[in-house]
């Protein structure tokens, strides 16, 4: 346990700094996220979010300040915290050549073998059932990306990092991510989120401004 660190936090970053082409995107930004919350990162466009996702996934190492993971810090337990954790970008990641079940099988292998019938159940539960084979670039945008949130009902990472998961989805996916979202923090996992859309969770729901947090530290 590293002195000072939130013993509670399943992710907490202190005193972050980041600056792209000269100008500062975020400074002193700290915050913290544990099992049984929804943080919802929020702000402008170009006010950070994404690099912010981005350097908590390791990513981006362009940054100054100190990432902890359960209270130790990340990078003396890098292979740990990238086991725990499920990142899904602003793009959605999936391979267009590949069809959704070849997708999940690829995804899930890079962690842990993922049984077909398990990977056909999530693939008709996000709605693609009859998809399973059809390659990915002849499906639509918000079905691709179904394919890249399928990924959560088959990972069993604790900490959820998701970049605009919304964006494409049509209202019956965006209410039924919701609710997956809310599950996930009530069974004690974290979410980390990024979206512009009025996010409408039944969990434990708290906010980090971007653009508030640039105020506050510009004074
Ligand atoms: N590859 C890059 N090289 C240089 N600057 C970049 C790069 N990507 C983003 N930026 C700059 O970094 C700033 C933050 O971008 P970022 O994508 O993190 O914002 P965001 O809050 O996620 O925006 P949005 O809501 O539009 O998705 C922007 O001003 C952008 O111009």
């Amino acid at each position: 346990m590293t002195i000072g660190s939130n013993p509670e936090a399943l992710l907490e970053g202190r005193n972050l700094y980041c600056e792209r082409d000269e100008r500062v995107l975020f400074e002193q930004l700290s915050f913290s996220v544990q099992g049984g919350q929804l943080l919802q990162v929020k702000g402008s466009n170009g006010s950070g979010k994404t690099t912010l996702l981005r350097i908590l996934c390791g990513l981006n190492d362009s940054f100054e300040g100190e990432l902890y993971f359960q209270g130790q810090l990340i990078e003396e337990q890098r292979d740990q915290y990238l086991a725990s954790l499920l990142y899904i970008g602003h793009r959605s990641g999936v391979s267009r050549i590949l069809s959704p079940r070849e997708n999940l099988r690829w995804s899930g292998a890079l962690h842990y073998p993922i049984a077909d019938a398990d990977i056909d159940d999530a693939l008709a539960e996000v709605g693609l059932r009859g998809y399973e084979d059809v390659p990915c670039h002849n499906l639509s945008a918000g079905q691709q990306q179904r394919v890249s949130l399928a990924r959560l009902l088959i990972g069993r990472a604790v900490l959820w990092i998701l970049d605009e998961p919304f964006t494409t989805l049509d209202v019956h996916a965006v209410a039924q991510l919701e609710v997956r979202l809310a599950h996930h923090v009530k069974n004690g996992g974290a979410v980390l989120v990024t979206t512009h859309h009025d996010l409408k969770v039944d969990c434990r729901h708290d906010v980090l401004d971007l653009d508030a947090s640039r105020v506050r530290s510009s004074v």
